[in-house]
């Protein structure tokens, strides 16, 4: 695939939040998590790929046990806006009656984290704490769902690094950065 420069995006990108500003956010999140699930064996579910670098940094603070799966759902596919949600990987673990955290990337119109949600709880989970790394507040985000922790807010601009990809690339920047 012929794909758009990441080194030329770079150049005419803005730094939003820095490396140091994304692991604060992550260990205020990670105590306030382990406050809300004290005692319990929640299920631990990352969303793949974006949620892959703040998932593993969140569930390291974290001091709570929790069980590990992954969720693959995907609606931009490696491009700049999104389309229908395509399932690749389906939990394993058994949902019923427990305490889901959801762990991904970015609430932007909601569409991706409301259709995992609903699918955890028709799989009977208890209820699902929906954590994100950063959240685009632009009054577009479809109704019925809302983060329940989120670390930073960025602007209403694509954005990328620290697990959000341009065109599949910059997903190991570590900060991140909009065009
Ligand atoms: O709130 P929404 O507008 O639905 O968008 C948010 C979703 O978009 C990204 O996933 P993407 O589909 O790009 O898959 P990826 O994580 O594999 O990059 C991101 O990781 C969220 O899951
Ligand atoms: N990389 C990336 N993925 C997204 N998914 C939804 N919004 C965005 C965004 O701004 N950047």
């Amino acid at each position: 695939m012929n794909r758009p420069s990441l080194s030329e995006a770079l150049s005419r990108a803005d730094l939003i939040h820095d490396l140091p500003v994304l692991d604060a956010a992550i260990q205020r999140m990670a105590a306030e998590i382990d406050q809300e699930i004290q005692g319990e064996h929640a299920v631990f579910i990352t969303v793949m790929h974006g949620g892959l670098p703040f998932a593993a940094k969140l569930a390291l603070a974290m001091k709570s046990d929790m069980e590990f799966d992954y969720i693959h759902a995907t609606r931009y596919r490696g491009a700049t806006s999104g389309s229908e949600l395509h399932w690749l990987r389906q939990p394993a673990a058994a949902l019923a009656g427990r305490t889901v955290v959801l762990a991904d990337d970015i609430l932007d119109e909601g569409k991706t984290l409301k259709a995992i949600r609903d699918f955890c709880l028709d799989r009977g989970a208890r209820r699902v704490i929906v954590a994100v790394l950063c959240e685009k507040r632009h009054g577009r985000c479809v109704p019925g769902i809302k983060a329940d922790y989120c670390g930073v807010e960025v602007p209403d601009r694509y954005v990328f690094g620290h697990g959000m990809d341009y065109y599949e690339q910059g997903r190991n920047l570590p900060a991140i950065y909009a065009i």
